[in-house]
């Protein structure tokens, strides 16, 4: 119902589109958009740095801020606030009317006058988001560019509040519920989770008395392939889909172009569409959005991020990643009781992250059961006095025993290049788990040092599952959050 295109819990991943963000200058599609760094560096149009101050990686310098003008601060925010705006349907038609809310008014009314002092009246009943309301990005406040995990934009670390839109019920909404047909469609790798936020979506639509919500096959795929028919979708559809893993739906990568999932859209009456993926699937969402303004369809494209690996930047954490780290136990504890069990036994576990050792650090955190853990954001040696092995023949040595948490995108330089691509783009990686027990085998041979090597690569056995209660509810707040309600009249 809502005229933004975006949902504010989604608002943050727009951002990452924004054609002058640096990093999503990429020459293939999907490189276009940053997933969330080692450091949380802010788009390139802040964090351009001479290289002096490249060495000095305490505070983030903004080349075209001029800090001794004395008002750089709040033109500072204003170019944030620009950045993070929300296209909005009032963009393209700017008299578009505005209907009430029809967010399920009377269900919070009591049937009985026995609770009318617990019910306040709609009219007193404040529980919608004004459009001026917004969500303060980060708390810490570093007081010096040497403080520990300093994030500064300038060299004095000054205190700048950063602001983004916050998602939730509107009064005033701009589609009337009857002229709506939703579509939702699930994109890119598994995560757990998924399921759970197609149902809230489908149960969130109803209650606004959206009667048209389907379900697109296979992710973009399921716009063009004519085999693939649109699943309808209803409260009695997805009650119990959130007790298992996977998508109802159906994911997949690759897909048509742009334009002609837009034409299918019109064919098929769609006047809403809801996302669910990661950094490729945003870009393709950004990209359908910009072609329906082009068309000036009276469209919205609502994204809800996704990514177990939680690397989209600025999320704090993704749907999936907990039970992915839960589910993640299981596979360190069996490669700790066999390393254990073992006369100088040896586990590795690889656990998933492209670009970024998430899921591997804080299941290696939680297990207490890791002596190493390695992570793409940083660089190691294998070979050498303060390489991998060398430690661990110290451990071996010391404790008699030893375990690595290794993520798949960690060590990428040690395994052969092949330059492949999967279906979105994405660099298929070499295998780092595979060679680190090769050369883990190799290096105990040479040293004739006897070691007995296990490998556990749980990867699929953690996207698979259902999502933990904890990602439950943050699926549950995200899907509806996702059906935003209209915004204030303006
Ligand atoms: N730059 C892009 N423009 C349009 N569509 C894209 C782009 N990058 C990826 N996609 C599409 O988004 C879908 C999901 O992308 P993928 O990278 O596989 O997963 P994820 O969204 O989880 O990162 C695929 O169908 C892919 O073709
Ligand atoms: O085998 P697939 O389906 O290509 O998936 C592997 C990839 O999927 C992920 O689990 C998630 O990737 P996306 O966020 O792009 O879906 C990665 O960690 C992993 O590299
Ligand atoms: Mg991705």
């Amino acid at each position: 119902m809502d005229a933004l295109s975006h949902s504010g819990a989604i608002m943050k991943v727009k951002l990452l589109h924004d054609p002058n963000n640096k990093r999503s200058r990429g020459p293939r599609p999907t490189t276009r958009i940053p997933i969330r760094p080692r450091r949380r560096i802010p788009p390139a149009k802040f964090a351009v740095k001479s290289d002096a101050q490249k060495q000095d990686h305490r505070y983030y310098h903004h080349q075209e801020i001029d800090f001794s003008d004395p008002n750089w601060k709040p033109k500072f925010q204003r170019d944030f606030e620009n950045r993070f705006r929300l296209p909005h349907l009032t963009d393209i038609f700017p008299d578009a009317p505005t209907i009430p809310s029809t967010f399920c008014l009377k269900m919070r009314t009591p049937v009985t006058g026995d609770f009318a002092d617990w019910y306040p009246s709609d009219e007193k009943w404040h529980g919608y988001i004004n459009n001026s309301d917004r969500v303060l990005l980060k708390v810490i406040h570093y007081s010096s560019p040497t403080s520990a995990g300093a994030e500064c934009i300038d060299p004095d670390c000054t205190w700048v509040e950063q602001w983004v839109h916050r998602a939730g019920p509107r009064e005033e909404i701009y589609f009337k519920p009857e002229e709506v047909k939703a579509a939702i469609v699930t994109c890119g790798g598994l995560c757990p989770g998924l399921n759970d936020v197609i149902r809230q979506v489908v149960i969130t639509l109803e209650i606004y008395g959206v009667k048209k919500i389907v379900g697109i096959p296979f992710g973009y795929r399921g716009f063009s392939d004519n085999e693939l028919t649109e699943m309808p979708l209803s409260r009695k559809v997805v009650q119990n889909v959130h007790l298992s893993g996977g998508s109802l739906l159906g994911v997949s990568r690759g897909g048509p172009g742009i334009s002609e999932i837009v034409d299918s859209m019109e064919e098929r009456g769609i006047n809403m569409l809801f996302v669910l993926g990661g950094n490729g699937t945003h870009a393709g969402a950004n990209a359908i959005h910009n072609e329906c303004r082009k068309r000036r369809l009276k469209v919205a494209v609502v994204g809800v991020p996704k990514t177990i690996d939680n690397d989209i930047l600025l999320m704090d954490k993704t749907f999936g990643f907990d039970t992915a780290v839960e589910e993640a136990q299981r596979a360190i504890n069996s490669a700790y009781i066999e390393a254990h069990s073992a006369y100088h036994g040896i586990g590795i576990v690889k656990l998933m992250g492209r670009s970024s050792g998430f899921i591997a650090m804080h299941a290696s955190l939680a297990s207490g059961q890791i002596d190493i853990c390695l992570i793409p954001e940083v660089p190691f040696h294998l070979h050498g006095p303060h390489g991998v092995l060398r430690h661990l023949k110290y451990l071996i040595e010391t404790k008699g025993s030893a375990v690595v948490c290794v993520a798949e995108g960690a060590g990428q330089n040690f395994v052969e290049q092949t330059n492949a691509r999967d279906a979105s783009g994405n660099t298929v990686l070499g295998d780092i788990g595979v060679h680190l027990q090769q050369e883990t085998k190799k290096y105990f041979k040479e040293i004739g040092v006897p070691a007995d090597v296990k490998y556990i690569d749980p990867t699929y056995m953690i996207r698979a599952c259902r999502a933990n209660a904890s990602d439950g509810i943050l699926c549950t707040v995200l899907g509806q959050n996702a059906i935003l309600c209209g915004s204030t009249k303006h």
